[in-house]
Formats: structure tokens, sequence, C-alpha cells
């Protein structure tokens, strides 16, 4: 099984996720507030990397960290991350999506009845003996309108909420259907019409170059008045332009949690509006929230290490808990055909088919094509995963397709890997008997029973008496023993023969020469795959 692990934490997490890693046996070291060279430094022998919104995850960072097998985000926004560096580095990314939905919701409408009423700036004044009722008339929620901007997991709980307390919703997500919003009582609408619309604005949408400042001083005049709350992420919301349009009385007030730099700086303007409500990125800071995603990120790189499907990755395939057993042997099945393969083709690989014949063909096989592609390129020395296999493909353009049948002429399941070029190609088909023992049932059209592991020899050869014992006797001459062995041939005519061996020993170069010395043998290939022959 897996050998200790390492899992270094930047961000802090609940004692819960802590515990599950630790109970799994993995180290875990803890070190908040670690940024560049000491981040560089602390990653570099770390297995997996846990952060929230505090740790920048640069490229830098999986240059440094050559052992990362996962980053996982003890939260929902990703935008810290740069995922396109960790599938270039095979490196998964898996945040936890649902665990702090609620507390982020509420904190949001905490936030709207906080700047509707003004209870921050009350309670400060009070508590400085400060008496100021008459300061303070607020604006009730009931029979507004909430204009939502992105109605994913957070903005949907926030409709719930806010439709129980009377307010009309609009929103705008482009994303979404129509039936979705109107199941929430809310009204799908061109984003002008959310911000004309809204009384108070909430946003909650991803940071992404399309969302970057999507609210500017043009947006905030179109609100013309009223509220805006910003839970989601700071870059969405220009904060100049904000805190202008608070100052000027062109929106009544504003309420944020997050920010574009957070640590905040103290010469932020939001800071300076007393309008505009503050928190510090307190949304997801609730107990049950913290403890939801600390184990939900702890489950996952478990099963990262374990070699599971990781539920919530967000760059590699993925596969429904309940399925995962079925389909779990077609992956290491996938990965040694690809292999096979890929080392049994002379010319270049330009092009890979995965196809699946039979009972495989019913399942979500993304991950087993992932797999394949593993094995085909691991023999070029590619340092490739089944994270990064796919975009390997794509950035060498290599095509990839994939087939699928449910019909399967003689084996249950069959899984066959084609590699190849425009002028040839070869294909090996690979199966389970009973269900999880793998084997090779066609190389190259031949029709073999290989046991698929250890030290391997695939040699074509005329099938003409005494080849066989011929190799046998050359492979003893240099103490090589056979473990075990299947000729195939295409017609019983003296053509062409193809013959599998395991072997229990590797096999020093100069046996190839003398197999190929005799004429009969036309070309010998060894294999090395995984475990050892039997
Ligand atoms: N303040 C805090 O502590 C917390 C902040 N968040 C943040 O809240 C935001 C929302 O999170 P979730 O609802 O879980 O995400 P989600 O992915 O479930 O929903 C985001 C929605 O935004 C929509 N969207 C994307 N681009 C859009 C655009 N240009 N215009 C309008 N809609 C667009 C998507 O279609 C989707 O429906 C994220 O930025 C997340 O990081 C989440 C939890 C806690
Ligand atoms: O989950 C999110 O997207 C959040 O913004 C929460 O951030 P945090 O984990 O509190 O740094």
């Amino acid at each position: 099984m897996i050998t200790r692990m390492k899992v270094l934490v930047t961000d802090p997490i609940d004692d819960a996720g802590l515990e599950r890693l630790r109970e799994a046996g993995h180290e875990v070291e803890t070190a908040y507030d670690v940024t560049g060279d000491a981040l560089l430094d602390a990653v570099a022998d770390a297995n997996a990397l846990v952060v929230r919104s505090g740790t920048e995850v640069t490229d830098a960072v999986f240059e440094a960290a050559s052992d990362l097998v996962i980053v996982g985000r003890a939260g929902i926004g990703v935008d810290n991350i740069d995922i396109d560096a960790a599938t270039d580095h095979g490196v998964i990314v898996a945040n936890a999506p649902e665990g702090n939905v609620r507390a982020a919701a509420e904190h949001t409408v905490a936030m709207a009845f906080a700047s509707a009423r003004s209870i921050p700036q009350a309670h400060a004044r009070l508590k400085t003996g400060e008496w100021a009722k008459g300061d303070y008339l607020g604006t009730e929620l009931n029979a507004k309108t909430l204009g939502i901007v992105g109605l994913g997991r957070v903005g949907q709980e926030v409709a719930k909420r806010l439709d129980g307390i009377g307010m009309d919703l609009v929103a705008y997500d482009p994303y979404i259907g129509e039936e979705r919003a109107e199941r929430l009582g809310a009204k799908l609408v061109e984003f002008e019409a959310c911000l004309e619309r809204a009384d108070f604005l909430t946003v909650h949408t991803p940071l992404t170059p399309e969302t970057e400042d999507l609210i500017s001083t043009e947006e905030l005049e179109l609100m013309g008045g009223g509220y805006l709350v910003n839970c989601a992420r700071g870059g969405v919301v220009d904060e100049d332009a904000l805190a202008a349009a608070v100052e000027d009385g062109t929106l009544d007030g504003a309420a944020i949690d997050v920010f574009a730099d957070e640590p905040v700086s103290p010469d932020n303007p939001l800071l300076d509006v007393d309008d505009v409500v503050v928190t510090p990125h307190l949304g997801a800071s609730t107990e049950a929230a913290q403890e939801n995603v600390a184990t939900s990120i702890a489950d996952q790189i478990d099963a990262a290490f374990n070699g599971e499907p990781v539920m919530n990755a967000l760059n590699a395939p993925s596969v429904d808990k309940s399925a995962f057993p079925r389909i779990r042997p077609y992956i290491d099945l996938a990965e040694t055909a690809g292999k096979v393969a890929a080392q049994l083709l002379d010319g270049r690989i330009s092009n890979v088919e995965v196809s699946y014949e039979g009972d495989i063909a019913e399942e979500d096989i993304e991950l087993v094509t992932a797999s394949a592609l593993k094995g085909v390129f691991e023999p070029l020395e590619w340092q490739v995963n089944a994270v990064n296999a796919p975009r390997i493909a794509e950035e060498r353009g290599i095509e990839v397709t994939e087939s699928k049948t449910r019909q399967a002429e003689d084996f249950q399941s069959l899984v066959t890997v084609t590699v190849g070029n425009d002028d040839e190609s070869l294909s090996v088909c690979g199966t389970l008997f009973a269900g999880e023992d793998p084997r090779i049932v066609r190389i190259d059209g031949y029709r073999v029973d290989a046991i698929p592991h250890g030290q391997m020899l695939v040699a074509r050869n005329y099938d003409k008496p005494g080849v066989i014992g011929f190799i046998g006797t050359v492979l003893g001459e240099n103490d090589v023993n056979i473990a075990g062995m299947f000729n195939a041939r295409r017609s019983a005519d003296g053509g062409e023969a193809l013959t599998v061996y395991n072997l229990d020993d590797p096999i020093p170069e100069e046996v190839s020469e003398k197999l190929l010395a005799d004429e009969r043998i036309t070309d010998v290939k060894y294999l090395t795959l995984n475990g050892t022959a039997e």
C-alpha cells in the first residue's frame, strides 16, 4: 500500500481535517502564512498541499514541488491556484464546493441587513457611548428587489433565504436555464436589467477573466441607488469605482467581504467610506463550514494518494464513487494495453484510439481513457499521469479517439488501445478474467493469452519447426528463465507468428542480436511492465 505521505497545510483549516489526514497515516505539517521562497522550500518534499484563499499557488510552486500529487482547496474559490500549471505538472486540483455554501449565503444575508440598517456604524458609535438613534433610518428588504449576479450554489441559497423574507428576485447568469431560476422564484434577466431593477444587488460569480471588474462605474450608475453586496470575490467589483459611487450617493451603501488584494491594505478606498460595511473575508468562517470543507479535502487527498477518484477534482477525470470499484481494474488494464502498444509500434505515434466493447462500454470511461494515454506516453519517457495525459496529447498534436459498443464478441468486456500514424498502426486488446485478472488477448491481430506484467518478450517469427526451441535455448544460455509463453499464428502454413514470453529475469542486450541473427525471427521487442512475473 501507500507509503507515508507528507501533507503541507499553508492556510488554517479545521482540526477535524488535520486529524483525518493523520488518522489515515499521513504526515501533516502546518506552515501558515509562508510566502515566496519560504513557501517554495516548505512545499519541496510535500505530496499534497492544502490551502484556503490565503496562499497563491503559482507555477513556481509546482516547479518546486516535484512530488506533489494534489492541491486541496478547503473551500470553493480556486482563483488563487494556477490550475493550468497544475495540469501541466500532472497535479490534481480539488476543492470543497458544498461545505461552506450555507455559511456564505448566511453571511451575504447578514451583510445585506447590516448595510440596510447601518448596524456596524450604529454599533461602533454606541460602544463609544453615543446614542445616535436619530441618525439612522434604515431600509427594509421586504418588498424590495434583489438582483443576483451568478445563480450558482451560493446565489441559489441566498435566493431561497431572501425570497423567504418577501423580496422580489431577478437574476443574471448566462450559464443557467430559466427553469432553474423560476424554481427559486427568480426571474432570469439580462445583466443591465438586473442592475437597473435591483434595490439590492448581490454578486456570486467566481473570479475569472470574464468576471474581473464586471461591476464598475457604468454598472453602478445603472443601479442608480440601493445597495451592493459582494461576498464572492474582490476583483469582480471595481473597488475604486464602488468607493466613489457610495461616496457621491450614486449608491446608498455597500457591504463587502472580499477584496482584490487580501489581507486588505489600510489604504483601500472602501475602508474610508462610512456607508461601506466591511468584513475580513468571513463568508466561510463558521464552525460547521470549516469542519465540512476540511474533512472533505482530507478525504480527497487520501483518495488521491490511494489512486482513487478525487470527487471534486477540477482538472482530472473523476468517477462516481459507487462506479469506481467496477472501473478500477480497467484503469490498470488500459494503462498496460497502452504501454504494450506504444512499445511494440516502431513508428511515431500521432493517433491513439481507445475502444471499449461489452460491459465496460456502459461505464463512465473518461478516467480509463486517460490511463490508456498515460500508458502510451510513459514509454516515451514523458512526465505523464492521468491528470495531464489528455493535455499532453493535445499539446503534441496527437489525435485521441474513443469508441464504445455494448456488443463484445468473445469477452464480457474488451479494451483495445490502437496507436499509430498515417502509415501504420498497432492494436493491443485486454480483458479481465473473472472480472479482475488482466490478460492481453490480442496483439496486432494475433490472438494471444498473456499475463501482462514484469519482463516480457514479444517475438515475431516464421512459423517453422524449432523456432520456439531456439528462442528458449538462447534465453536459457543467457540465464533468462521463462515463466510462461504463448505462441499465436495467423495461419497453419508456416507463415508469420507472434510469441509472447513472460520472463523471470531482465534480458541482456546481446540476446536480441543472437535472436535476430536467425532468419526465421523477424522482430524482437522487450517490454517492462509493473510487477514481476509469477
Ligand atoms: N466570502 C466567502 O468566504 C466565500 C466566497 N465564495 C465565493 O462565492 C462565489 C460563488 O460560489 P458558488 O456559488 O459556490 O459558485 P458556483 O460555481 O456554484 O456558481 C457561480 C455561478 O456564477 C455564474 N457565472 C459565471 N460567470 C458569470 C458571469 N460572467 N455573469 C453572471 N454569472 C456568471 C455561473 O454560471 C454559476 O452559476 C465564488 O467566487 C466563491 O469563491 C464561496 C464561499 C465562501
Ligand atoms: O470558499 C471560498 O471561496 C471562500 O472564499 C472562502 O475562503 P477562505 O477559505 O475563508 O479563505
